[in-house]
């Protein structure tokens, strides 16, 4: 494993600890391989982090594996490998612990130990004394230091155990860094704390004890971000954190949003110079191994995070965006987005016809009827902040006083047949017949499926794609519908979603009626739609 060394260390003065591949990946539902741990790895020494702690070697076999591969599969440009461990068991030396044996074996040039600092915990979880509870720290810190590793120790449950026992929590602390821990971080474990109270206690174990303090919060109050700056504020110079605020119960601090508030909020260069602006890609790549589809809510780095919905706040932004934003969103690789729905006033359309490079300012009267045709339109159920597709085959229409055509449907129908007897593996089937004119030819075509939308689909495509061969590559990659008048049960009227792609992006186009598969069929034609005029097929 290639390691930076200390004096290629730009975070040497401030810590950027992430801790997504071990408290990370305590969250439910997330199971990594070894694999996807080695490319989150890479990703996160790509945003610049100082450490990245792998996970527990010896705790498992995946977390051994990942550090045996780390050795010579990762080359750190940035950070430095942590490995995550307790103290020794109680009753026996550090040198004989074999958990403490694989911390030591992990190649890892940095250990982090996780320690009683709670009295009740010393009590209640460790079934010790107090007194050996100092002393596995003593010697599993000095025996560690004595390797040559560095050690950082996380406090845990720190803050309550201070509440409790205020001299007992700061001794454990004090008696970690005589044995040569670096840095010791102080834990809110259960995540019940607020940001004055971490503040008040940090500020108490910086003047008393003159260690090296870090901070790690978990999210249980939703403020474990605030709770982490708060301990900067108060003298924490180490902050732990997870991409995405991945973790245990409601998660770890977000360690984007962490650095991102330090950097552009209190001037604090904690990355290497320019590499915040690869948040964002980062985040999402990193959920994309995760398989956890990423908050579109989530500060800084969330797909919403500078869309504008509202009208009033769309016709300041076209003077300054400045006036309805905290931030310049390139600042974290993000970007602005318009949306347009019936919350859009004329300014909303006017950019976003611009993001989508119609330049409407000499047209008002577009921008009118565009305005108008939106709201009323979304009376009647349609959405277009989800269906981008349609709302930019409307915008088509107006500007050039046609819309899109590119075939001419004389007629459509489905029919599903069931087998009253039916066997296993003789499900139900659609057939649909389409019957239209493409460039100049009348197609009389018919299609299977395994649903009513599917063999649509089918004959659509089947019908067209002789005139128009592109459409080969259009794929239907996601279907949505959604009852809209509830209450009429049956009858009510429906909307569809269909997102359709061509390998490279995917556009989505929305319907609505009545009847589940008319408003399909609407959705359907505007895909293969807006795809041909996306292909710039004439
Ligand atoms: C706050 C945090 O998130 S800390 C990180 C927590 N992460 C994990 O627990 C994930 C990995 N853990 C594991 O795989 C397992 O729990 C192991 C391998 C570490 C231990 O497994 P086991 O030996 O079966 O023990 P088990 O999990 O039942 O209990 C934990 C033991 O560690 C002891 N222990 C707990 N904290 C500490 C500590 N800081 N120092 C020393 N021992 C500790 C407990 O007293 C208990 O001891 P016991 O076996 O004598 O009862
Ligand atoms: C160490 C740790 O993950 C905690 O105390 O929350």
């Amino acid at each position: 494993m290639n390691q930076p060394s200390d004096a290629l260390d730009l975070h040497g003065a401030f810590h950027v600890y992430d801790t997504t591949l071990r408290d990370g990946m305590q969250q439910e539902g997330l199971n990594p391989t070894v694999a996807d741990k080695l490319n989150i790895a890479r990703q996160l020494d790509d945003l610049g982090v100082g450490y990245i702690e792998g996970g527990w070697p010896g705790a498992n076999p995946k977390d051994t594996e990942f550090f045996r591969r780390a050795a010579t599969e990762l080359d750190l440009k940035h950070a430095r490998l942590a490995a995550f461990g307790a103290t020794r068991r109680a009753g026996m030396q550090a040198a004989d612990d074999p958990l403490i044996a694989a911390l030591r074996d992990s190649g890892a040039g940095v250990v982090t130990l996780v320690a009683k600092s709670h009295t009740g915990h010393v009590a209640k979880a460790l079934r010790t004394t107090l007194e050996e509870n100092l002393a596995m720290v003593r010697d599993t810190v000095s025996h560690l230091a004595a390797e040559g590793q560095q050690v950082f120790l996380d406090a845990e449950h720190f803050f309550d155990g201070y509440r409790l026992d205020r001299s007992y929590a700061l001794e454990v602390l004090r008696t970690a860094y005589e044995a040569g821990a670096d840095v010791i971080a102080l834990c809110d474990t259960n995540g019940g704390m607020l940001p004055g109270w971490v503040a008040d206690v940090v500020h108490d174990v910086v003047e008393s004890t003159g260690v090296r303090v870090g901070i790690h919060c978990h999210n249980d109050t939703g403020l474990a971000v605030a709770n982490t700056l708060a301990a900067v504020d108060a003298g924490a110079t180490h902050v732990q954190g997870c991409i995405n605020g991945y973790g245990e119960r409601t998660g770890n601090a977000d360690l984007v949003n962490v650095v991102a508030n330090l950097e552009l909020k209190l001037d604090k260069q904690v990355l290497p110079p320019g590499l915040l602006q690869e948040a964002t890609r980062i985040a999402h790549a990193i959920a994309e191994v995760t398989n956890v589809p990423p908050s579109a809510r989530q500060p800084y780095v969330g797909v919403s995070a500078f869309a504008h919905k509202a009208g009033l706040h769309a016709s300041a932004i076209k003077v300054d965006p400045d006036l309805y934003q905290h931030m310049d969103p390139a600042g974290v690789g993000n970007d602005m987005r318009l949306l347009v729905s019936d919350m859009a006033g004329r300014a909303s359309i006017e950019l976003k016809g611009k993001e989508l490079g119609f330049d409407l300012s000499e047209h008002p009267e577009v921008v009118t009827t565009v305005t108008a045709r939106v709201k009323e339109q979304e009376a009647r159920g349609y959405t277009f902040e989800a269906a981008d597709a349609s709302f930019e085959l409307l915008l088509i229409e107006e500007v050039e006083g046609k819309r899109p055509s590119y075939f001419d449907v004389e007629s459509w129908r489905v029919i599903t047949e069931t087998l009253t007897h039916a066997q296993p593996g003789e499900e139900a089937v659609s057939e649909a017949t389409v019957k239209l004119t493409a460039a100049g030819v009348r197609y009389v075509v018919t299609g299977e499926g395994n649903g009513p939308v599917n063999a649509l689909d089918q004959a659509l495509r089947s019908a067209i794609v002789q005139a128009y061969p592109t459409i080969a590559k259009f794929e239907l990659i996601d279907f949505k519908v959604r009852i809209l008048d509830q209450g009429h049960g049956t009858d009510a009227i429906t909307r569809v979603l269909i997102e359709t792609s061509d390998g490279e992006s995917s556009w989505v186009t929305v319907g609505v009626g009545a009847n589940v598969i008319e408003a399909s069929w609407e959705a359907l034609v505007d895909g293969f739609t807006y795809g041909l005029v996306r292909h710039h097929i004439e």
